[in-house]
Formats: C-alpha cells, sequence, structure tokens
C-alpha cells in the first residue's frame, strides 16, 4: 500500500494524562479474516466494526484483484459478495501486502491450492519476515510456492490442481501458520491436522464455524489439535468485529502509568487466546477491572477500565506469551515504569515481527536511561519506579527514537512519555495507520500532549 505520509514524526511533551471514555477500532486479526473468508463463501456477507486501517485494506485490495466485489469500507461497514471456494480470478498484478504479515501468510495458506498463479509482495519491513514456517508445510501438501533468497518475500504461487491433507506440528506457536495450513486444508483432499505446541489466538477456528465450516478441537500431550476436511463450503454470515484488544493495550498501559488517569475503553475483545496483556497487567498490580461482559457474533467482549495504578516488576509467566505477543512493546513500558525487575523469557517470536521488537525497544528504552537488557527470547527490565511515588512521577528522560517501520514501537513510545522528563521525539510513525488509524487524535484527546508533523 503507499502512505499517504511518508515520514510522520510525533513530539510528545510530559505531563499529559489518560482520561475519558472511548473505543477503538476493530479488531485486525479478525477483520483480515473477515474479508478472506466471505470472498470465498457463498453469498452475501456483511461485516460491521472492520478495521479501517491499511493492513485490512491491503487484504480487502488482494480480493478486489481477484474479482470479488467488495462494497466500503464506510465507517466499519463492508459488504462483500463471495465468489464461493473455487470463484477466485488470477491477479494481473502481484498482490500487496503491504506491512501485514497476516495477509501475507494467511493468502499463501488460502491461495496455495486454487490452481492460480499469485504472487504476493509486501513493504521494506514485511520483505524481511521468514516465510519458511509457511511454505514448508505447504510444500508438504504439494504447494508450489518460491520464496525470495533466505526465505523471505516475495512469494510466487504456481498452480497446482490439488493439495494432500497433512498432519502437522507447529515449531512455534504461531496463528498465521495455523491459519494459513487450516485455510490450505479446506482445499486439500482428506483432513488437514495442525498441532499447537501451546495455545494460540483462535480466530480462525471461530469464523470458519461462524460460516458453518465444521472444526474440530482435541487435546494430545502435544497440544491442542485442530482439524478440517477439504471440500466444504462458507456460508455468508453477519460478523461484528469488536475492538482491538492490542491496540486498546496503548490506553491500558498509558492509565496505569499515568498520574489521575482513568480510562473506559469500550467493546473491546476478550477472546481468552487474546487477554494475556489483562493478565500480565494485573500481575504488576494494575488498577483493571472488565465490566459488562458479554457475547458478540461468537467472541466474547468486555468495556476495560483502568485508573492509575501502583506497578511492580514480575517474571511473566511463559504460557502468557503467545496469548499478549503484540502486547510487549507496551508492557516493556509498563515494566520501566513499575517498582523492580520484570523478566520476559520465551518470546524469541518478538524478533521477527514488524522489527526486531527486543532489540528497537531495548535500545529505546535505554535511551530514556532505564536499564534493559535483551535477551535471546526477551528482556530484562528494571523499573523505575520508588514506592511511596505517586504515579506518574516522571522518571526518564525524553528522547528522540526511530520506530523502525514499526506500528506498536512508535505508540509504545507515545505512551512512554507520559512519565518522561522532557519531551519525546518519535520518529518513523507512518505505519501507525496499518493498525490503528485515528491514534493520534485519541491520543490527544484523553489528554497525551502530542503534535504530529510530516
Ligand atoms: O493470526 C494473526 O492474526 C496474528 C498472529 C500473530 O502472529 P504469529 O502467528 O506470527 O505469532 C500476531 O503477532 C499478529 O499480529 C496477528
Ligand atoms: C505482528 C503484527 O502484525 P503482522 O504479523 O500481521 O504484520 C502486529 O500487528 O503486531
Amino acid at each position: 500500500m503507499s502512505h499517504s505520509h511518508d515520514n510522520l514524526s510525533y513530539l510528545v511533551q510530559p505531563g499529559g494524562t489518560a482520561t475519558g471514555t472511548f473505543r477503538v477500532p476493530g479488531d485486525k486479526s479478525i477483520s483480515h479474516r473477515a474479508i478472506m473468508f466471505g470472498a470465498i463463501a457463498e453469498g452475501t456477507t456483511e461485516v460491521t466494526g472492520f478495521l479501517e486501517g491499511e493492513d485490512a485494506l491491503s487484504t480487502m485490495q488482494a480480493f478486489r484483484a481477484m474479482g470479488v466485489p467488495i462494497e466500503g469500507p464506510t465507517q466499519g461497514r463492508v459488504v462483500i459478495h463471495g465468489v464461493g471456494k473455487h470463484g477466485l480470478q488470477a491477479p494481473t498484478q502481484p498482490l500487496d501486502c503491504g506491512n501485514a504479515g497476516t495477509a501475507m501468510r494467511l493468502l499463501a495458506g488460502l491461495l496455495a491450492g486454487q490452481n492460480l498463479a499469485v504472487t504476493l509482495i509486501g513493504d521494506a519491513s514485511l520483505s524481511k519476515r521468514p516465510m519458511r514456517r509457511v511454505t514448508v508445510p505447504l510444500g508438504l501438501m504439494g504447494a508450489q510456492i518460491d520464496t525470495a533468497e533466505g526465505d523471505r518475500p516475495p512469494l510466487q504461487i504456481r498452480p497446482v490442481p490439488t493439495l494432500k491433507g497433512l498432519h502437522y506440528t507447529l515449531p512455534m506457536a504461531s496463528a498465521q501458520v495455523k491459519s494459513a495450513l487450516l485455510l490450505a486444508g479446506l482445499y486439500a483432499e482428506g483432513e488437514t491436522v495442525v498441532t499447537e505446541p501451546a495455545p494460540t489466538r483462535d480466530h480462525t477456528e471461530r469464523m470458519l464455524r461462524a460460516f458453518g465450516y465444521a472444526v474440530v478441537e482435541q487435546q494430545s500431550a502435544q497440544g491442542k489439535q485442530i482439524s478440517v476436511q477439504g471440500g466444504g463450503q462458507l456460508k455468508a454470515t453477519q460478523i461484528d468485529v469488536p475492538a482491538d484488544i492490542s491496540s486498546a493495550a496503548f490506553f491500558m498501559v498509558a492509565a496505569a502509568i499515568a498520574p489521575n488517569a482513568s480510562v473506559l475503553i469500550q467493546h473491546v475483545g476478550i477472546n481468552p487466546t487474546r487477554t494475556g496483556v489483562i493478565d500480565i497487567l494485573q500481575l504488576m498490580g494494575a488498577d483493571l477491572t472488565l465490566e459488562n461482559v458479554r457475547e458478540v457474533g461468537g467472541e466474547p467482549v468486555a468495556d476495560i477500565r483502568v485508573r492509575s495504578s501502583v506497578l511492580r516488576g514480575i517474571t511473566i509467566p511463559e504460557h502468557l506469551v503467545p496469548l499478549a505477543i503484540d502486547e510487549f512493546p507496551v508492557l516493556f513500558v509498563a515494566a520501566a515504569n513499575a517498582i523492580g525487575t520484570t523478566l520476559l523469557t520465551g518470546a524469541a517470536e518478538l524478533r521477527v515481527k514488524e522489527s526486531d521488537r527486543i532489540q528497537v525497544m531495548a535500545d529505546g528504552l535505554r535511551a530514556l536511561g532505564v536499564e534493559a537488557e535483551p535477551l535471546p527470547d526477551g528482556m530484562r527490565i528494571v523499573g523505575l519506579g520508588q514506592p511511596n511515588q505517586p504515579v506518574g512521577t516522571a522518571k526518564y528522560q525524553g528522547a528522540t527514537i526511530h520506530a523502525q517501520g514499526d506500528h506498536r514501537i512508535a505508540m509504545s513510545f507515545t505512551v512512554a512519555a507520559l512519565c518522561a522528563k522532557t519531551a519525546m521525539q518519535i520518529h518513523d510513525c507512518q505505519h501507525v495507520a496499518t493498525s490503528f488509524p485515528g491514534f493520534a487524535q485519541l491520543a490527544q484527546q484523553v489528554g497525551i500532549h502530542l503534535q504530529v508533523s510530516a
């Protein structure tokens, strides 16, 4: 995708807070899947609450380029006129997945068995991310996908008439790989069974069922096994996308570390495979409660209230890592403001996201004067909180930070600025629009002293 601004910077002055009642944009994982599944379903699917961010729009554009009529988005409403499982047309150009790993990896699985020639490309960040994790198991199913040197994008999918089902144990806890294989499994002969070593987000499983496709789950000694049979059909449905807990997380941490803060974030998806950030913040002592817990369209949602909190450093339980995988950049900011040391291990996957989130966050925190030691699979952070100090006391210097093209790094240091003694300058913030359009305006609205410059 082309970006409207090539180099956005944020200047955040100290002394802000976070207060108010608001909703953050729609869940990115669910928005990608709603387009993909709606496109290959029979009939018309209506989506509300869709994330109008660049990542989900890349997915939408890709299906339009394969001949799927899609209306919208208009205020989060999208109407997809499904073409059925075999109705996609070969695109005349490479499909541009932009910054979105989810788009590229899930599309690889969904397209592998369609007898179409398709090339998937991405931006500079995505072009550095590993793809063997999907191309190897898809190859075992009979797919023919070429990568560039070192297993990186572009992916060239060659037409093959059919795939074979596969029994596969994921070498890492990855919902993207799991989903790619289940989607390929819809087009494979027989059964495809994916075993996950630890629970990962289960939006694919839930949404396949919402589209009337049977998904069987059972526990085994190796972990949960998820199976689909090839050859079935998806039937159009309605999808109400909840607000993205990964976006809400920035304001959860902002409210926890800022003085006199209180936020109520409405209609947030609290699928248990996504709530690691809530558990971790509560273990750190955050004043965080769930209100109005309800179920919307097969996904649990709640309003999340967070107030200024005395946070304490913890050793993060490893089983929570995949359940909070995208929230670690901002959780590191919480740790920097806590009393005592926080230790994260078992999170090597953070090194292969939009940036190396361990190195980039450690470098940024050190620039603020925080002791942050990157580990091969995590980080040790010595928090600057002091007992008996009021919440929100400024603890470190502001600094100039480069977000390295990573939306979550840019937003995390915006939150960190709440407890800085001097201004924070953050460069390379344009990718915030991939997951959180309107972030800067919302930050200003809640009381963060943020100015945007191009
Ligand atoms: O399936 C998904 O929608 C996602 C899975 C996760 O990636 P991995 O599968 O690489 O862990 C997560 O980091 C990403 O933001 C979205
Ligand atoms: C890792 C992320 O997304 P993706 O893998 O889709 O680029 C993210 O949004 O933090």
